[in-house]
């Protein structure tokens, strides 16, 4: 087994989980990186987009990643997304992330002003000396603003530490050109769900997706179907699972909130997003209603 393999498969992004009054609760965290764990998941990636990490402090960034240890540590993967706003923030996050043993950092590159790569890099390797870990790097233009340059990642890879890119770009051929321009043997994390089959068909070894932690099932069992090398069956499962986004997608309120919702249909109840991310409405209901039976129906077509 290379050092890769722990990477490979499906690792949901984990939710942000808040008690009612919003704060993050450590318990609700250990249920559902436990509900995870049961399901057979990979492992998790902990702190990114769907963590909310934008609209949470250091402090609160802590005590995420010390519950999800606490509860699933050394049973799987776990990647700390650790990139904050400033280098010193980043950099405080990726020490206490090793301190706690997870098996990788990740990192979206500096937001808000739009910094030259040199700054870019600089911002990376900061978090990368902080610690001895692997480090992934985050594409995420559409939400960052800067598109990792076939340059930067040549320049990335010349260090040792750097084993992948977690790539959610929408163009699927930019997995291929990651990896065919690494010049190592590199993990490339599907980004997009909605094209996760294509994805893996196009190089990626496993995928990072915020709508996983929803139907987990589905996820997996696509996946498997593409290392069974059943294609019909992988994309079938595939527009089962578009459809079920793109009816997300419908709601008035954001999409990690109409999850989240659905989640309290499947037992977990990890409390609402924070604002600025717009809650569910009344209306949203039926959408959460039919989701839900999305899910429950094809877990059952598959019996999953
Ligand atoms: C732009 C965006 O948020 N992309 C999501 C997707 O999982 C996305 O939610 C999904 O494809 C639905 O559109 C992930 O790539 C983000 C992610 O995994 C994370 O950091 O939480």
């Amino acid at each position: 087994m290379t050092k890769l393999e722990k990477y490979k498969g499906i690792i949901p992004a984990f939710y942000a989980c808040y008690d009612e009054n919003g704060n993050i609760s450590g318990e609700r965290v250990q249920e559902l990186a436990k509900f995870y764990l049961d399901k057979g998941v990979k492992g998790l990636y902990v702190g990114g987009s769907s963590g909310e990490c934008i609209y949470q402090n250091v402090t609160e960034r802590k005590e995420v990643l010390e519950n999800v240890m606490a509860a699933v540590g050394g049973k799987m993967t776990i990647i700390a997304h650790v990139a904050a706003p400033s280098t010193r923030d980043s950099v405080e996050l990726a020490k206490h992330a090793e301190s706690l043993g997870v098996d990788a950092l990740a990192a979206i590159p500096p937001i808000y002003f739009g910094l030259p790569e040199f700054a870019i890099r600089d911002y990376w390797t900061a978090m990368m000396n902080a610690s001895s870990l692997d480090f992934i790097i985050y594409n995420i233009p559409q939400t960052t603003g800067y598109a990792l340059s076939v340059n930067m990642l040549k320049e990335m890879m010349s260090f040792d530490q750097v084993i992948g890119v977690k790539n959610s770009s929408m163009p699927v051929q930019d997995i291929y050109l990651f990896k065919r321009n690494a010049g190592k043997e590199i993990v490339v994390f599907n980004g997009p769900d909605e094209q996760f089959v294509a994805g893996r068909i196009m190089g990626a070894d496993a995928g990072i997706g915020g709508t996983y932690g929803v139907m987990p099932e589905l996820f997996l069992a696509a996946n498997q179907a593409i290392e069974d090398s059943e294609i019909e069956k992988a994309q079938e499962i595939q527009i089962m699972i578009d459809d079920i986004i793109f009816k997300m997608l419908e709601a008035k309120g954001n999409l990690y909130d109409v999850m989240k919702a659905v989640l309290v249909k499947r037992g977990i109840t990890i409390g609402s997003v924070r604002a600025p991310l717009p809650r569910i409405t009344s209306e949203d209901m039926s959408i959460v209603e039919e989701v839900y039976g999305m899910i429950e129906l094809a877990i059952k077509k598959y019996s999953l």
